[in-house]
């Protein structure tokens, strides 16, 4: 085996303890804004611990959206790399880095074929100078794409600190594809935290309570009868939806982080602390040797080993 201190993405990466990539089967289901909300309450726990936040999607990036950066905003290179935007100011523990961030405008598109793709992961892998991070959390495209395997090929040299979360709505349709990536995290042994159902109920944005006027439950029943951990549920919530759309509302304290103090103040940022707490558990647990609940590798086989293979396997099939 090669000497894994000769690997870019392992001399960059191997120091973050905790690497999560947040997954979904469907688009539009709030993968996005889960992964900013994880970052966003992962940087207000009293640990102060110092978070990164990358945007695989892509072609589609709206992670620099939902944290107020626009296009061109502090990202530059370096002589040891790029340097990526920081979201909080001056205290500088949530570091960003997108396709988004490096467009000249917002509505320019990005079209890029795999080859493309693929090299521009492995740059954002390699060559950000993330510093220190305890968490990086990445946001990926939805589905199960090249991306993903590209994602997971090259962070296969830092597969001990690998972990997912995996968001759906609880209507059938989103679920039918939740499952295809449940069982994909299996064919490539991620360990897998849990299931956040999104979407779920309904905040009144006059008292803030939460009802259930559409389906709920689907994704707390899927994670029963996978034997996986149930993370918690989230409301359609439009206070959250304005928030991260880019307005923070008028009265939002000004000390601080006015995007964290506004998103604090929202009823979903309350449901959240149930999740990120659950994530944080498994992810310490998984550090200390333990499987995830449910976690079971498709044919026993280690998580480069596994990505390798289905790699080989979607090669050949291309080839035939
Ligand atoms: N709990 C919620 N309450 C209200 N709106 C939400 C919630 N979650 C997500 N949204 C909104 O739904 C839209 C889609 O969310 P998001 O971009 O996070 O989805 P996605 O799964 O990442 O989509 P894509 O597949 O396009 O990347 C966004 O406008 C977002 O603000």
């Amino acid at each position: 085996m090669s000497d894994p201190s000769t690997n870019p993405i392992y001399r960059r990466l191997h120091r973050i303890p905790h690497i999560l990539l947040v997954l979904s089967g469907k688009g539009g289901v709030g993968k996005s804004s889960v992964s900013v909300q994880l970052a966003l309450s992962l940087h207000a726990l009293p640990s102060r611990p110092r978070i990164a936040l990358l945007d695989i999607d892509l072609t589609g990036p709206s992670i620099p959206r939902m944290l107020h950066l626009p296009p061109g905003t502090g990202v530059h290179q370096s002589s040891e790399g790029w340097v990526p935007a920081y979201a909080d100011g001056e205290e500088k523990r949530m570091a960003c880095m997108s396709t988004g961030l490096l467009l000249k405008r917002r509505e320019e598109s990005v079209v890029w074929r795999g080859p493309k793709k693929n090299a521009m992961i492995r740059q954002f892998l390699s060559e950000v100078r993330w510093g220190d991070v305890d968490w990086l959390v990445i946001d990926t495209p939805p589905g199960t794409s090249d991306e993903h395997l590209s994602l997971l090929e090259h962070l296969s040299p830092v597969a001990p600190s690998l972990s997912s979360v995996l968001v759906t709505t609880p209507q059938a349709l989103s679920l039918v594809d939740c499952l295809k990536s449940l069982s994909f995290t299996r064919l490539v042994s991620l360990p897998l935290l849990g299931i956040i159902e999104n979407l779920s109920g309904y905040v009144c944005p006059c008292c803030g309570e939460v009802s259930n006027v559409f389906s709920t439950g689907g994704g707390e029943d899927m994670a029963r009868r996978e034997g996986v951990r149930f993370l918690g549920r989230l409301p359609v919530d439009t206070k959250l939806v304005e928030l991260l759309d880019g307005q923070v509302p008028e009265d939002t304290p000004r000390e601080g982080w006015a995007l964290l103090e506004a998103y604090k103040r929202t009823t979903t940022h309350a449901l959240f602390q149930g999740i990120v707490q659950k994530v944080v558990e498994g992810a310490e647990a998984l550090q200390r040797g333990e499987a995830a609940p449910g976690f079971r590798e498709e044919d026993g086989r280690q998580l480069a080993e596994a990505v390798a293979a289905l790699a080989a396997n979607a090669q050949h099939e291309e080839e035939a």
